[in-house]
């Protein structure tokens, strides 16, 4: 299937001589939701920045449906809705003008029952003859999705959707792009949550220092880096490892009173009958036990550091 963003050995070199982008290499499927990941100043709204049109690149080629984001400029930009992280538009105007407006700004031709529509699945059709400045701030978010849709773009950029939201509001965000997905809009998002990403993305990429590290399924990532951990605690508490359960990797509690086995993804179904038969051998009781799956923040901060741990 052609991608429907396709970015080729992408650089950017700000005017200062700082190197946001070192080469980015990304292909966005039609339809699926994409999550970037990546520490502040990892790059992630310079990449957003470029393929929307508004920064020019250094060196390299974007292509938006198959069109240069520079060339065919208002060609990419009409299939393009960007949802930045802040509204700027005028607090005094209303709902309803704001989003007919920005339909207007990219020249498309006024269709008030698109407008409806889209104020409806936004939950935000009460409220369409109030002024922004009477909003929570959950609904000026959401007046910012409904402008960026509002001249029906293909592909809808979000700028760290749920910065600074509560957890209602967040879920609430989330549902909505569901929904846009489902609509067959395929939606890049930029996200310091790593839960964000791990409950809606389809795919996720990691940017740090203007370097793409990864970019991959969300399902695959988490089964080939994420550790499982299986914990028994111990009915008597034990001095040190047999010798006979090196070959399992194994840990002893500081206390002695748990044994901590980690594997890796599905490797673990059949060491975990061996080691529980070795223990039954060694005579080695335990009275309850539990499983941990690493989540994809684990993997994250191992993948960015603790530069990302911090912000995580
Ligand atoms: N106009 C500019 N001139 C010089 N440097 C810039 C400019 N814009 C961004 N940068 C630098 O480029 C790097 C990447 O910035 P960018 O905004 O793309 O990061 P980001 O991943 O979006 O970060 P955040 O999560 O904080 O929004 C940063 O170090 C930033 O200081």
């Amino acid at each position: 299937m052609t991608p429907v963003v396709s970015i080729e050995k992408l650089t950017k070199t700000y005017e200062n001589g700082f190197e946001a982008l070192k080469g980015v290499d990304l292909d966005i499927e039609e339809g699926e939701i994409l999550a970037l990941l990546g520490p502040n100043g990892a790059g992630k709204t310079t990449l957003i920045s470029i393929v929307c049109g508004l920064v020019n690149p250094s060196a390299g080629k974007v292509l938006v449906g198959g069109h240069d984001v520079i060339r065919e400029f208002r060609k990419t930009r009409a299939m393009i809705g960007l949802v930045p992280q802040e509204l700027t538009t005028d607090m005094f105007e209303t709902v309803w003008n704001t989003v007919s407006f920005s339909r207007g700004v990219h020249g498309r031709k006024p269709d008030p029952a698109l407008i409806e529509s889209i104020l409806k699945d936004l939950s935000l059709w009460p409220k369409k003859d109030n002024m922004l400045r009477e909003l929570s701030g959950g609904m000026k978010r959401r007046v910012l999705i409904a402008k960026a849709l509002a001249h029906e773009p293909k592909i809808l950029f979000l700028d760290e959707p749920t910065a600074g939201v509560d957890v209602n509001l967040r879920r609430e965000m989330w549902q909505v792009v569901e929904k846009l997905r489902a609509n067959g809009v395929t939606i890049i998002l930029t996200t310091h949550y790593i839960e964000e990403a791990e409950e809606i993305a389809d795919r996720v990429g990691v940017i740090d220092g203007g370097k793409l590290l990864l970019v991959e399924e969300k399902t695959a990532l988490m089964q080939k880096l994420g550790r499982k951990q299986l914990r028994l605690e111990l009915s008597e508490p034990l001095k040190a490892l047999p010798e006979s359960l090196a070959l399992y990797n194994l840990a002893l509690s500081d206390d002695g009173a748990a044994l901590i086995h980690e594997y890796q993804g599905e490797e673990g179904q059949g060491s975990i009958a061996s080691l529980l038969a070795a223990l039954a051998t060694e005579n080695i009781h335990f009275r309850d036990l539990s499983t941990r799956q690493s989540s994809l923040e684990d993997i994250f901060v191992a993948l960015v550091g603790e530069k990302a741990g911090e912000k995580a």
